[in-house]
């Protein structure tokens, strides 16, 4: 069964932007996945652990026949073929995918917790998030009773956050707020 799934890509060392890009062909390439629709690039200040480089984050629509286990298993080879390497908890890594949702499934096992539990105050996935999804205010959120817009419109305008114009392009810009027009 082709199910839709969301995931989260983040990177904060080496070339992020192009590691980001190849994180994307290499899934492109898995059989039984589908990139659908790609956010842009958002640039943030680091979260948790803060003594890191800024992260390079974006969000990427799958349709996939795998199972939510197999797909988790799917991105950790992505992760390891792009030689992530973590010394330190919530620290620098050349990159990090997370599961954000699989289909409508609320999955609560020891190595997987979907939809990903930190996400909903994490800007750098919300904002990538609804700027993909098509509807937010039908989008609900499994295992709660809100839905996309909630989520968008309890962030507000955070800072430290700026959406790169183009997807996948190298550029300094100094940070901004995002504007935060959906909903
Ligand atoms: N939805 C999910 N997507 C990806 N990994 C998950 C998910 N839920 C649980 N995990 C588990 O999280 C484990 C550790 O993930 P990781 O080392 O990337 O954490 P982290 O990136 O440091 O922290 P964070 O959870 O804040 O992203 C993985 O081995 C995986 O089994
Ligand atoms: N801005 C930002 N900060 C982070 C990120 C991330 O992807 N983006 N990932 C972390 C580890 O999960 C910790 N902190």
């Amino acid at each position: 069964m082709m199910v839709r799934a969301y995931i989260g890509l983040g990177s904060n060392m080496g070339d992020p932007v192009s590691q980001l890009e190849q994180a994307i062909g290499l899934i492109q390439d898995s059989p039984d996945i589908q990139v659908r629709t790609c956010s842009s690039i958002y640039r943030s200040d680091p979260v948790d652990y803060l003594d890191q480089p800024d992260f390079y984050n974006m969000v990427v629509e799958l349709a996939t026949t795998l199972s939510a286990e197999a797909l988790l298993r799917r991105c950790q080879e992505v992760e390891q073929e792009l030689k992530r390497v973590r010394v330190i908890r919530y620290g620098p890594r050349t990159m990090d995918i997370d599961i954000l949702f699989y289909d409508q499934l609320l999955i609560q096992k020891e190595d997987l917790e979907v939809p990903h539990p930190k996400m909903k105050h994490r800007s750098f996935v919300v904002l990538p998030l609804a700027e993909i999804v098509e509807d937010t205010e039908r989008f609900s959120i499994p295992g709660t009773n809100e839905n996309l817009c909630d989520w968008v419109e309890q962030m507000g305008n955070p800072r430290g956050i700026l959406k790169l114009d183009t997807t996948f392009m190298k550029r300094e810009e100094e940070k901004t707020n995002v504007e935060n027009r959906k909903c």
